[in-house]
């Protein structure tokens, strides 16, 4: 028996959601082009079509929006248990409490009788996770800053309403646009850490606003999606792009990793990077000149790594150029990583749904590496 640390390379699933070539730098979501996506889809079309396997009907799309509109609000009750939070609460902490407690305003005795006999509720409950992420984020910016949280409209996109809750102002449609395909790029990545997640804590029929909690931890740490808010703090101390060699040689002298480089999957640049640093050039382009100095700096940051990096295959991942647009679009750095997971909730239902279809709990197996048969000495004996 040979045990893979991380267990990279090792098949844990098969699945028909996404596919990744980590060689040639793609990606699809059921079989479609991460780019074509991210240019002519919606969050809401994508998010069908990752749930399904295939691209709507109009009707079928406007069937579905009209469900996530309507289940934007939130429950009174639920405001009262963020209200209750520390004002210091990380908003990824708010967002894993949060619908974690969605379990106990949404019991799933039936569907825990196993199976996925209960259509019904499955859909339902996809519907309300999805449609109350993106409202509990942006009501938790409000509300963390003491204020009442704005409420959802119905007659606004997914995008377009998130802008709408975090300003109280009619959303720009070139800025929903750009908010709708960064939505599209972080919707699904195959089973990585926080959709493995998923499906372990999905296989015990767990409730699944339960399994969403445990993803949503799970994509918090700084080496997955927590990752996006750590390079923009990066960027900013590095400050200038001239800074940029020392500081990357000091990292690397003392071991630590450059936040937003290197992907388990990829051994060249991650797509999504390519089409955000894309995105941060026509955005900037438009506004200015000059590159804003984080965008400069980024630029720089990736030149030096490719030089010191770039032999392990260590290249820009998803998170390396996100906090740039997001920092331009005026979201505060805590909303970095929340953002991914409004996105990723799609992914993660997605494959929950696939895990139930053909359910086997989880339960790999382990080479002990402790001590052989040991003597119980009573305490005062030791
Ligand atoms: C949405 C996402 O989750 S994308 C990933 C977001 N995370 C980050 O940006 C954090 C920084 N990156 C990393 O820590 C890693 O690249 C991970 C966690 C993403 C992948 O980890 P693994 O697949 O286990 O890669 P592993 O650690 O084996 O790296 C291979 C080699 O590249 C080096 N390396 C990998 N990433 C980096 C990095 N960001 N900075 C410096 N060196 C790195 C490793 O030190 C290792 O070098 P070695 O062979 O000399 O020991
Ligand atoms: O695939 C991974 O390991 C991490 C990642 O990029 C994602 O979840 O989007």
């Amino acid at each position: 028996m040979q045990y893979i640390p991380g267990l990279a390379g090792v098949p844990a699933t098969e699945s028909q959601i996404s596919f990744i070539d980590g060689q040639k730098g793609v990606l699809t979501y059921r079989g479609y082009d991460i780019q074509e996506l991210a240019e002519y889809s919606s969050f809401e079309e994508t998010t069908l079509l990752l749930l399904f396997g295939e691209l709507p009907t109009a009707e079928k799309l406007e069937h579905f929006d009209k469900q996530l509109r309507e289940n934007r609000r939130v429950k009174y009750n639920i405001r009262e248990i963020m209200k209750n939070l520390p004002s210091t609460t990380h908003p990824m902490h708010m967002l894993q409490v949060v619908v974690a407690s969605l379990a106990s305003f949404y019991p799933s005795t039936e569907y825990m009788k196993g199976g996925t006999e209960n259509q019904e509720y499955i859909n339902d409950v996809t519907v309300k996770i999805i449609a109350h992420m993106g409202t509990l984020v942006a009501s938790w910016e409000h509300m963390r800053n003491g204020y009442d949280p704005i409420e959802p409209r119905k007659d606004l996109t997914y995008a377009e309403n998130f802008l709408y809750m975090l300003n109280g102002q009619e959303p720009d449609k070139d800025w929903a646009r750009l908010l709708d395909a960064i939505l599209i790029l972080h919707a699904e990545h195959t089973i990585n850490a926080s959709t493995f997640t998923t499906m372990v804590t999905g296989s015990t029929l767990a409730n699944p606003c339960s399994v969403i909690s445990s993803a949503i931890a799970s994509l918090s740490g700084p080496l997955h999606g927590g990752a996006n808010q750590k390079v923009i703090e990066m960027l900013d101390e590095i400050g200038s792009p001239e800074n940029a060699r020392p500081y990357i040689e000091q990292r690397l002298a003392d071991k630590k990793v450059v936040w937003g480089m290197g992907h388990r999957e990829y051994k060249t640049k991650d797509p999504r990077a390519s089409i955000l640093q894309k995105l941060s050039n026509e955005l900037l382009a438009g506004k200015s000149d000059k590159l804003s100095e984080s965008f400069a700096t980024a630029l720089e940051v990736e030149k030096v790594c490719e030089e010191l990096l770039g032999h392990k295959g260590v290249y820009p991942n998803v998170d390396f150029y996100s906090g740039i647009l997001y920092k331009e679009m005026g979201f505060d750095p805590g909303l970095f990583t929340p953002i991914f997971a409004v996105a990723r909730s799609a992914g993660w239902m997605a494959h929950w749904r696939e895990q139930l279809q053909n359910n086997r709990i989880f339960r790999p197996t382990q080479i002990y590496t402790g001590k052989g048969t040991a003597c119980y000495l009573p305490l005062e004996e030791r």
